[in-house]
C-alpha cells in the first residue's frame, strides 16, 4: 500500500500535523521499530504477528481444507479476529469464487436460521475457528449448525474444519471426531491473525491464490523501517497517532469499493481492541464510499474537528459504462463510466474535506487482489503496533471485553459471577411509550 499523508499537514488542516511536528515523531518511530524489530525476533506475544508471511504455510492450510474443497456454500462460525480477517479477504475477493462465504459471528436467532432454512445442507462446509474455543457465541452458533446438519441428515464430521489453539473444547472435538483441524498460531492475537491459518482457511476453500496474499503481506513487511517517512504502515500509524494526540480522536475508515466494506469493519476490531486503553485510542468509525458521502460526509465537512478520514482507493478495478442518459443536463454521465465516477467523487470527496480543513489521509491500493489485499491487510496491522507503541499501551490485550463475557455467563447461570449481579442493579429512568 501507499500513503499520501498530505492533507493531513498542519498546512492543510485543523487539526493537523506540521513536518516539524513529523520529523521530530520519526525519532520516536526510530525507537518504536527498533522494539518491534526485537518483538518479532523473540517471537514475542503480538509482536509474531508481524512474522505470518513467513510463518504461515498455505499447503498445509489447503490440505487441510481437501476434504471440504467442492463445498458449494461455507459457513464459517467465529467471531472478531476469527471472523473478520477470513471475511475481508472472501468478501474483498467474491467476485473470483464460486464458493458462497456466509460468516455466522452474531447470535441472531431469526437471522441464523434463515440462513439454516434456505440452503441444502450437502454442499455446505462448516469452518469453525475460535483460539480459545470457549467463546459463548462461536459454540452456541456451532452446536445450532451441526443440529441443523444432523436434522436434514448430513454427516457434519464429512464438511468439518476445526482452527482453534492447542486445548480446548473445540479441540477435544476436533481430536474425538478426527476432524482436520489447523493451529491457531501461539502469540498471535485474534486481530492480528488474518494472515494465518485462522483467516486463510475460508480463503482457500473459495480457491483464492493464498502464496500472493502472504506474498503481498511480506512486500510489506520489507518496508518495515526506522523511519516513517519512508515506511507507508508506520506513515499511516504515526500519522493517526499524531492527529489524535491533536483532538482528532475519531478515525473514520472510508474504503472506495464494495468489495472493503468488510475491510473497514475488521480494521475497526484491530484499532479499537488495540489501542482503547488507559483512557486512551482513537475510535475508529466503519464508512463506505461512495455510499457515506450522503451520509456522513455533512459530519466530516462540518461537524466538530475531532475527525481523521481515512480514504482507501483501490486503483484499477472492474468497469462499466453508464449508457448515454438523452438528457441533455445528465449528458456528462453517458460520457462516462461507473468507475470514472467512483473515482471522480473519491477525488472530489477528498478535496471537499481538505477545502474545509479537515484532517484526511488517502490510503492506495493497485488494485484488489490478493497481493494487494495481503499488503493492506499487513500494512494496517503493522501501522496499529505503531501506534500501540506510540501511544504505551498494552497493544496485544483486551482485558475491557471480559466483564460482559462473565456477566453473560452469570446470567445464563454458567456461575457465580458479580458482573452479573451488577445487570440487575441498572440505574432507570425509563420512558414508555
Ligand atoms: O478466537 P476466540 O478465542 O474465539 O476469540 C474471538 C474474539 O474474541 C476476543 O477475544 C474478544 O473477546 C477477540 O480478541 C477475539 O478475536
Amino acid at each position: 500500500m501507499n500513503v499520501d499523508i498530505g492533507n493531513a499537514l498542519a498546512s492543510v488542516a485543523s487539526p493537523g500535523v506540521s513536518r516539524e511536528s513529523l520529523e521530530r515523531l520519526d525519532d520516536q518511530v526510530g525507537d518504536a521499530h527498533e522494539r518491534i524489530e526485537r518483538g518479532m525476533a523473540d517471537a514475542e506475544h503480538g509482536y509474531e504477528a508481524l512474522n505470518l508471511p513467513q510463518r504461515t504455510d498455505p499447503t498445509e492450510i489447503r490440505a487441510a481444507v481437501e476434504p471440504v474443497a467442492d463445498a458449494e456454500t461455507l459457513l464459517t462460525i467465529g467471531i472478531g479476529g476469527s471472523a473478520l480477517g477470513a471475511a475481508t479477504i472472501t468478501d474483498a475477493l467474491a467476485a473470483e469464487s464460486d464458493t458462497e462465504a456466509i460468516y455466522l459471528d452474531n447470535v441472531d436467532p431469526a437471522w441464523i436460521s434463515q440462513l439454516l432454512e434456505n440452503r441444502s445442507l450437502e454442499n455446505t462446509a462448516i469452518n469453525v475457528v475460535s483460539r480459545s474455543g470457549t467463546t459463548a457465541e462461536t459454540l452456541a452458533n456451532f452446536l445450532v449448525v451441526r443440529d441443523a446438519f444432523e436434522s436434514a441428515g448430513v454427516d457434519w464430521t464429512d464438511r468439518t474444519i476445526v482452527t482453534t489453539g492447542e486445548s480446548g473444547p473445540l479441540r477435544n472435538l476436533s481430536d474425538r471426531h478426527d476432524l482436520p483441524s489447523l493451529q491457531v498460531p501461539d502469540g498471535v492475537p485474534g486481530r492480528f491473525s488474518a494472515l494465518s491459518a485462522v483467516g486463510l482457511v475460508a480463503a482457500a476453500v473459495c480457491e483464492h491464490d493464498l502464496e500472493a496474499l502472504l506474498d503481498g503481506a511480506a512486500a510489506e513487511a520489507e518496508t518495515l523501517s526506522g523511519s516513517l517517512f519512508e515506511c507507508p504502515a508506520y506513515a499511516y500509524g504515526a500519522t493517526a497517532y499524531a492527529l489524535d494526540q491533536r483532538g482528532a480522536g475519531i478515525n473514520a475508515m472510508v474504503p472506495y469499493a464494495e468489495s472493503l466494506e468488510t475491510y473497514a469493519e475488521w480494521f475497526a476490531q484491530l484499532w479499537a481492541e488495540s489501542l482503547g486503553k488507559d483512557d486512551l485510542g482513537q475510535t475508529p468509525v466503519r464508512a463506505l464510499g461512495v455510499t457515506d458521502q450522503h451520509s456522513q460526509l455533512q459530519l466530516y465537512r462540518a461537524g466538530p474537528r475531532d475527525k481523521l478520514v481515512t480514504f482507501v482507493s483501490p486503483g484499477e478495478l472492474a468497469d462499466r459504462p453508464i449508457p448515454d442518459t438523452g438528457v441533455d443536463e445528465l449528458a456528462y454521465l453517458g460520457d462516462s463510466t461507473l468507475a470514472d465516477l467512483l473515482e471522480a467523487e473519491f477525488e472530489a470527496t477528498e478535496a471537499s474535506l481538505a477545502a474545509a480543513g479537515r484532517p484526511n489521509v488517502r490510503v492506495e491500493l493497485e488494485g484488489v487482489d490478493e497481493y494487494e489485499l495481503g499488503g493492506l491487510l499487513y500494512g494496517m496491522e503493522a501501522a496499529c503496533v505503531l501506534a500501540g507503541e506510540l501511544y504505551a499501551v498494552n497493544t496485544f490485550e483486551q482485558p475491557a471485553v471480559e466483564w460482559a463475557k462473565k456477566a453473560t455467563r452469570g446470567l445464563l447461570g454458567g456461575g457465580d459471577f458479580e458482573e452479573a449481579d451488577a445487570v440487575a442493579e441498572k440505574t432507570e429512568l425509563r420512558i414508555e411509550r
